[in-house]
């Protein structure tokens, strides 16, 4: 018989909170600076072995090999406080930006991560956004 050991992976989704009024509100020119500024933060935080990448349009997906959902947690925690108090102010006077986060792992099953990450992004949202929800 044959085994595996099966390592950790933690799947993070994010998703720019409110980004429709950033958009509406400043321009959609500030929205596309906002996002490659989240992205660019996002970067300084991740290690060298997690996989960054967009995911639509307002969403970018973080693939974290070896970390726990605990782990994910706790660098999503940093991300979305770096965000909160980035001086969004030097892009456009007035503009504040937060972000929600949705996390998954294979420590729970191995099927349908993203759709599970996302219902904890929906969580995330659902609890006023600006937060972090992990499935428990
Ligand atoms: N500037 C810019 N806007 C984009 C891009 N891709 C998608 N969008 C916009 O992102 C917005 C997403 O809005 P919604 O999905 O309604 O959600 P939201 O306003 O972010 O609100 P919540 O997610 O509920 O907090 C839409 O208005 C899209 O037009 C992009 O590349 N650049």
């Amino acid at each position: 018989m044959c085994t595996q050991r099966q390592r950790a992976l933690a799947l993070v989704i994010v998703d720019v909170d409110h980004f429709k009024r950033i958009n509406d509100g400043f321009s959609h020119q500030v929205g596309d600076l906002v996002l490659q500024q989240i992205a660019h933060l996002m970067r300084q935080s991740v290690r060298t072995q997690d996989i960054l990448a967009r995911f639509g349009g307002e969403e970018l997906i973080l693939l974290m090999p070896d970390a726990s959902v605990q782990t994910a947690k706790e660098i999503a925690e940093r991300m979305r406080l770096q965000i909160e108090q980035h001086p969004w102010q030097q892009i456009a006077e007035g503009l504040r930006v937060t972000a929600s986060f949705g996390i998954t792992g294979l420590q729970h099953s191995q099927h349908d991560m993203l759709k599970r990450a996302d219902e904890q992004l929906y969580r995330a949202k659902d609890n006023g956004r600006n937060s972090v929800c992990i499935e428990a």
